[in-house]
């Protein structure tokens, strides 16, 4: 009987929880092939002998740098015993001693004591480790923007990669990553570290809508029963990571919303469960946005938001401007120019109906809670 395939009254939504949580690595990545690919040749080099080779992966947040390396990172364990694969938290262990340890604990199988140790005895065991086993590391220092940011990237870099001239083992390779677009961590190391470091660049550019809603969808087949998120809710779910350009959005989205459901004793997601579940979901882009507004920007938004909230589904211009001149008077003029960025912004829709009379409708692309709270000021109480 295929009793996993099919979904009883009693049973959950979920045919597994853990494809939704946060480490969760799929076996198969969508879009991703190219990255994957590059990434396996440089590692390969490590193979007969050789070194892996060293990349800067580089991409805005939820574009799968983590899942590329994790998922390439289990294939060559599965594979090969001549390359070490370590995966270092860089947001968490931001000193070469932290990163060192990490490498100790992969190495031997447990972490060194916590007290008292210093880094040149933890770079000993993890030679001599190498060593026995003629091995080569290959590290995935993930949001190696914080090394830098602690002023360690020179050092841990330099430690690392010198390991093989100071003692005699493989080369190690290096898979550096960030999200900070802004920051080029090849031009952040030194002379000294450049000499000895010199990594391919490996971006992973933005999702598109297509490939959100196929990588959403591909989850849902995983993690939940058949039928369970209709085409109409996985649309809207896809809408949202798309505005928000963030993939894990989606995935958090799908699972709050069958939560709901599940709770609510249904078999199916709506769109209903999807905006509810939206609600507390942080919206990083509509944060952003509120931020780039000026003050009275934001104080005209609070009125929009305001009147979303309490007054139902229908929020016209002239009923918000009647609303904002109790705040501060303002003229038409500057009232629509403010209304236009807004809009601009990518935070409003400006519709405007024509029937008796021609009337502008404000339509909030986020929940007015949502606004309120980015515009700094408190929800409803
Ligand atoms: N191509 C993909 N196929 C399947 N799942 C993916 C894919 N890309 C990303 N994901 C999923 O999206 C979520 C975010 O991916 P990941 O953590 O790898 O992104 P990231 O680029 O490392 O983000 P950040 O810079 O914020 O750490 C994860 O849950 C991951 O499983």
């Amino acid at each position: 009987m295929r009793q996993r395939d099919t979904l009883r009254y009693d049973q959950t939504l979920f045919r597994d929880r853990e494809v939704f949580e946060f480490a969760y690595v799929p076996d198969q990545l969508h879009h991703r092939d190219a990255q994957s690919r590059e990434l396996a040749l440089l590692a390969r080099q490590a193979v007969r002998g050789g070194s892996p080779e060293s990349a800067i992966l580089r991409g805005p947040p939820g574009t799968g740098k983590t899942t590329t390396v994790l998922r390439l990172f289990s294939e060559i364990e599965e594979a090969t015993q001549t390359i070490v694969p370590v995966y270092v938290n860089c947001q968490q262990d931001r000193t070469p001693l932290a990163v060192f340890r990490c490498i100790f604990e992969k190495l031997v199988g447990y972490a060194p004591p916590s007290t008292g140790t210093h880094v040149d005895d933890v770079l000993g065991s993890i030679v001599r480790r190498l060593r026995d086993r003629n091995a080569a590391l290959l590290v995935c220092l993930d949001d190696a923007n914080y090394l830098h940011e602690s002023g360690h990237l020179n050092d841990l870099l330099y430690r690392l990669l010198r390991l093989s001239e100071k003692w005699d083992v493989r080369r190690a390779g290096v898979f550096a990553v960030s999200s900070d677009l802004a920051l080029n961590l090849y031009a952040a190391v030194d002379v000294r570290v450049r000499s000895v470091f010199h990594p391919a660049e490996v971006f992973f550019p933005p999702y598109t809508k297509t490939e959100i809603r196929e990588i959403l969808a591909a989850r849902i087949r995983q993690g939940l029963y058949p039928n369970v998120v209709p085409r109409a809710a996985l649309a809207l779910i896809t809408d949202i990571a798309a505005e928000e350009e963030d993939v894990r959005v989606g995935i958090d989205l799908v699972r709050k919303a069958a939560v709901r459901a599940e709770a609510d004793g249904r078999r199916t997601v709506t769109r209903n469960d999807v905006t509810e579940a939206s609600r507390s979901i942080i919206a990083p882009a509509l944060q952003t946005r509120a931020a780039n507004l000026s003050e009275s920007e934001r104080a005209l938004l609070s009125r929009i938001a305001e009147a979303a909230r309490d007054g139902g589904a229908e929020v016209t211009s002239g009923a918000v401007y009647e609303a904002a001149q109790e705040y501060a008077p303002i003229g038409k003029t500057t009232y629509n120019a403010r209304l236009k960025r807004l809009e601009e912004a990518g935070i409003v829709d400006l519709l405007l109906r024509t029937g008796r009379g021609r009337t502008r409708e404000i339509l909030l692309r986020y929940d007015p809670e949502q606004v309120l709270a980015a515009c700094g000021r408190p929800g409803r109480t």
